[in-house]
């Protein structure tokens, strides 16, 4: 008898002619535009059965736990931060991954630095504005807090600037030390000010949540969830706090050699001295830098989980993203596969074939030397989009167990 791939209705008649029981399974596809209802706590939502797979899968595939006990152990501060190819449900799953660690007793902080982000149509509420905002839904606090990039950006940029770049050049120039402002040309500062390198406001949004981290306000949070920007930017940015480090120092050292150089000429012009302040906000920023890059390394703490999707595009990248971050010391333990389609059981041939592609993809995780080790955890394709808490708690139970 063949069953239609277009509604969700279908799912007791499903479990009866496939014989299973333990989740519902609905319909993925559909050549039929859907109609969908708006997202209430009591609506039921359902997704895709994965209980029969084609072929036998090594054991922490078949169980596609997250071990989420694990994750949730413990009161000490633990960082996760979620990343991977655009668009294949890193928001929907660290938001999810935020919500259940709040039902779990956690009071949590989810953080986007993503420049493009999406938290707030994830939890289907307005969270903008850079500061921290409750989300209603969950048993114990989560806030969230979207980091405005380009505030960020602005602030690295006016530190800088007024401690060794155009600032400088200008005070040298006006003081007839031009020659000695091009010989230190080579250190490009100019470039890393007026262009700053891709990467650099995330870097900053996140040395930005460290920043705050210390202070009362945000003591309580237990654990703190990362939604990361695409994997380009999260590669980029894992090398940036060595570049950034370097590159502060050299205008730290810069400015040093600056004010003796200039020093005796000051004291005869009685210019006024470069203020103190911009020196101690540039040498904090240095500070958080070398502060990011040792959360990003801290196995204790820290936890980065790839997620992707079963296509073979997503996969390669994944492996990719997995090899450069174990090159980085960055320690990774899950891979969230994600959109997994359900055993065709209809006469649908799109999903035939899609299934079919995405076990070729599966395949590919099981003998990816960098992926293999990874503990996998399933997601399957549900059948709504993923917005507002009580959907994010649906998928939040499915996928972290
Ligand atoms: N398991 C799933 N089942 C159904 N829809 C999903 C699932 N996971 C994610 N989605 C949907 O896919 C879309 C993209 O998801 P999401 O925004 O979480 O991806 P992303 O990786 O964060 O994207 P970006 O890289 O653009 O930030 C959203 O509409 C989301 O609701």
């Amino acid at each position: 008898m063949a069953t239609s791939c277009a509604t969700s209705t279908f799912s007791p008649l499903l479990n009866k002619l496939t014989g299973r029981t333990s989740m519902a399974m609905v319909g993925l596809l559909s050549y039929a535009p859907k109609t969908l209802t708006p997202i209430s706590p009591t609506r039921t939502f359902n997704f895709i059965s994965l209980s029969t797979p084609t072929k036998p899968l090594k054991k922490s595939f078949q169980e596609a736990v997250s071990e989420f006990d694990e994750m949730v152990s413990g009161t000490k501060r633990k960082y996760y931060m979620l990343g991977g190819k655009g668009g294949v449900g890193k928001t929907s799953c660290a938001a999810s991954l935020a919500v259940k660690f709040a039902n779990s007793g956690h009071p949590t902080l989810v953080v986007s630095t993503d420049p493009a982000h999406s938290l707030s149509d994830s939890f289907a509420q307005d969270l903008t504005g850079g500061a921290l905002v409750p989300v209603e839904g969950p048993d114990s606090p989560l806030f969230a807090l979207e980091i405005n990039p380009e505030k960020a950006r602005e602030e690295f940029r006016t530190a800088a600037q007024n401690n060794g770049g155009t600032g400088v050049k200008d005070l040298m120039d006006g003081m007839g030390l031009g020659m000695i402002a091009e010989q230190l040309g080579e250190l490009k500062l100019g470039e890393l000010l007026d262009t700053p390198p891709p990467g650099l406001d995330e870097a900053i949004a996140i040395s930005k949540v460290i920043q705050f981290l210390d202070s009362p306000e945000y003591s309580m949070f237990t654990r703190i969830v990362f939604d990361t920007a695409p994997t380009g930017h999260t590669l980029r940015l894992l090398s940036l706090p060595d570049f950034l480090d370097r590159s502060i120092g050299k205008l730290l050292k810069l400015k040093q050699k600056i004010s003796s150089a200039t020093s005796a000429i000051k004291s005869v012009f009685g210019q006024e001295q470069p203020k103190q302040d911009s020196t101690d906000k540039l040498e904090r920023l240095r500070e958080r830098m070398i502060k990011v890059r040792e959360l990003f390394r801290d196995t204790d703490s820290t936890e980065f989980v790839i997620v992707t999707i079963p296509t073979v595009m997503a996969v390669s990248e994944s492996s990719r993203l997995h090899a450069s971050l174990m090159k980085e010391d960055v320690p990774v333990k899950r891979l969230i596969v994600n959109q997994i389609l359900p055993p065709s059981a209809s006469d649908c041939k799109f999903c035939a074939i899609k299934r079919k592609d995405q076990m070729r993809a599966l395949d590919m995780i099981r003998s990816d030397p960098e992926l293999t080790n990874l503990t996998l955890i399933q997601a399957p394709l549900v059948d709504v989009e993923i917005r507002g808490v009580p959907a994010l708690k649906f998928l939040g139970d499915i996928v972290w167990k």
